[in-house]
């Protein structure tokens, strides 16, 4: 269907209080949903479900249409119909928890004379606060249809799409420039009247948060045991990443193992066994291991999501954060790093200084993300001992936890160097943290399983991709050409990917790396965890038998060939390595300049090249 015949209809309302879910729920998509404000940064467009010549668009929160943020500029610039796209109504989703901070916007939202339904969302959670609201006469006051929903148990969703289905399908639209006067015409005095007036005739009784509730809420913004609570909480999910998952990748590896083995048994051996062999099943089996370690690493940041725990830690760490110049507002952009940097990048949308969105996103890449678990992993497996440190801990784990905490104090000194410099040229401005608190909520366990289930077939999907693709060009670069009659040396050293890697490692040779390594990190560029499917493809096809390649895992020949100080250094390398396409390009849209992109990639290059000498240099000395 043309697109500009399809009648819009947005998603407005305060940041976190359901949008994306009952825009997931009108429209059948899965766009992401968490329990704090600013989840949504772009505008999503989807189809209605019930009729397809109706477009539903989900926008970011925002508490009323004069904005100061990004991504609250958004959804005012879609609703004014800045993006050349006319909005023929407007579905308002109102937090029914907190009424007097949605309804301000409701009413600038009706000045605008668009055709309007209002969602009258999360009346679970308000009722079980002893909350109850008049809805009736709220829409009599309003003058438009209202309508109580629980969005995330899809309750109330037929009476929307309904009202929906009833909305004037062409209407006139408004006028950009004139809406925009209109609104800046606006007296918030008078808006905040008659917001208390129909708050006062509408809602009957008061909202009591339970004890257990606030309990919570002390016990997590506590300045002492606040923090000990969320050391807790980090710690547990580092070991729980290692322990919890070990079973099972001893499980998958043993698959691979048995796989490789009943090829080899069912194939005449030849080189199209050796692509399957040492290309495909030792590649793409290298990376596909370290499918539990990610799913943990994913269930818990899910959890975290959705039980409004995130933006009290974020509260805590305004003042830690604000030594290094940024605010709490820049701490779930960055937490969200531990998981991939792109949308994290893409979040730093929510932070309204300029300077301090700009040092966010530069930052953001030095945090561990999911993809480089698989590296770390691989090495901590190799060379730090599996064992039990203070009766509680694994080894293992604690080095893992480490790397990370490595990775935050980083992010925290580069954040801070920046602020000096900054201040220097005399353009600092610190905005304070004025952000919503959500209410504790317990999981909803079905969207967690239904996005944790997203993320690991994302990551499937990788590996049966990608990584597939670039393992198999990798295995062709590592066999090709074949070493000439009577050659002295082993076949690899005469293949291309041999004399690339050889040409490449004198760079790196102060870090200790060897050939194959400079190798496995070219590929690695697409994304981090490909480096080691490429390691495993590598060191499959330069094992002298295929026997020997099947049965030897990673892990092993890593502890045997790299020696300790190798190791350490690659992975001081991966705490900084900007090695990842994705990211950079996201960056290069978000700052929007090739200069400030180049000089972000290259500051974490040259970290990489420091932190990686010196940890080199330093253990060679000791081991
Ligand atoms: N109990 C309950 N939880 C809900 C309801 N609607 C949404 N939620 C939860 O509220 C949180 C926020 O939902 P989102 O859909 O991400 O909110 P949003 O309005 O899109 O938020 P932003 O994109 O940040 O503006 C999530 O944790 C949802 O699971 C509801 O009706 N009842
Ligand atoms: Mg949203």
């Amino acid at each position: 269907m043309n697109k500009d015949k399809l009648t819009c209809f947005a998603l407005v309302g305060a940041p976190n209080c359901g949008k994306t879910v009952l825009f997931n729920g009108l429209t059948g998509s899965n766009a992401k949903v968490a329990n704090y404000p600013g989840v949504t940064v772009e505008r999503r467009e989807g189809l209605f479900v019930d009729d397809p010549s109706v477009s539903i668009i989900d926008l970011p929160g925002t508490y009323s249409l004069r904005t100061t943020t990004l991504d609250e500029a958004v959804a005012r610039d879609e609703i004014l119909g800045k993006y050349g796209r006319k909005i023929d109504g407007i579905i308002a989703v109102a937090d029914a928890t907190n009424l007097r901070m949605t309804l301000r916007m409701v009413l600038e939202l009706k000045m605008l004379g668009l055709p309007m339904v209002v969602s009258l969302n999360l009346i679970d959670v308000a009722r079980s606060r002893g909350l109850t609201i008049d809805e009736k006469k709220l829409s009599e006051l309003l003058g438009v249809p209202v309508l109580e929903t629980v969005a995330t148990r899809k309750e109330g969703i037929r009476g929307v799409k309904n009202a929906i289905a009833n909305l004037p399908q062409n209407s006139a639209g408004i006028d950009s420039n004139q809406a925009a006067q209109l609104l800046e015409s606006l007296d918030s005095n008078a808006l905040y009247a008659q917001v208390e007036d129909i708050l006062a005739q509408t809602v009957k009784t008061e909202m009591v948060m339970p004890k257990w509730h606030q309990r919570l809420d002390r016990l997590t913004l506590h300045p002492v045991w606040g923090f000990v609570l969320l050391l807790l909480v980090l710690l547990l999910v580092f070991q729980a990443v290692y322990s919890w998952s070990e079973p099972v990748m001893d499980f998958i590896e043993d698959f691979f193992a048995n796989l490789g083995e009943w090829v080899a048994t069912l194939m005449p051996e030849g080189i199209l066994q050796d692509l399957i062999l040492n290309g495909i099943i030792a590649g793409v089996g290298s990376v596909l291991v370290f499918v539990p370690q990610i799913t943990i690493l994913f269930a818990f940041i899910l959890l975290l999501e959705d039980s409004g725990y995130l933006p009290r830690a974020a509260f805590l760490l305004d003042n830690l954060l604000s030594t290094s110049g940024l605010s709490g507002r820049a701490f779930i952009p960055l937490l969200s790093s531990f998981a991939c940097a792109v949308p994290s990048v893409m979040s730093a949308r929510t932070i309204q200084d300029p300077r301090e969105r700009l040092v966010t996103i530069a930052i953001a890449p030095i945090l561990t993300c999911s993809a480089r678990l698989p590296v770390y992993a691989l090495i901590i497996g190799a060379v730090i001992p599996d064992q039990t440190v203070w009766g509680i801990f694994n080894l293992q784990g604690l080095v893992l936890f480490g790397l990370y905490f490595i990775g935050v104090f980083s992010a925290g000194l580069v954040a801070y160097i920046m602020k000096r410099l900054a201040r220097r040229k005399g353009s600092i401005r610190q905005f304070p943290l004025l952000m919503e608190l959500p209410t504790f909520r317990l999981p909803n366990f079905r969207h967690i399983f239904s996005s944790l289930w997203d993320k690991v077939k994302a990551f499937l999907k990788r590996a049966g991709t990608v990584i597939f693709a670039l393992s198999v060009i990798l295995w062709a670069l590592v066999t090709f050409p074949g070493a000439p009659e009577g050659a002295a040396g082993a076949a690899i050293d005469y293949s291309f990917a041999g004399m690339l890697g050889s040409l490449i490692q004198p760079i790196f040779a102060p870090l200790g790396f060897t050939w194959q390594m400079c190798i496995a990190m070219i590929p690695g560029i697409a994304a981090r965890e490909v480096v080691v499917a490429a390691l495993g493809t590598v060191y499959a096809v330069g094992a002298s038998g295929s026997e020997e390649a099947i049965q030897n895992a990673l892990v092993p020949i890593v502890h045997e060939q790299w020696g300790i100080p190798t190791a350490l250094a690659f992975l001081a390398w991966y705490v900084y390595a900007p090695m990842c396409m994705a990211t950079l390009a996201v960056i290069k849209r978000e700052v929007n300049s090739m200069k400030k992109t180049l000089m972000i990639a290259g500051y974490l290059f040259v970290l990489a090249y420091i932190f990686s000498f010196v940890v080199y240099q330093i253990s060679i000395r000791i081991f």
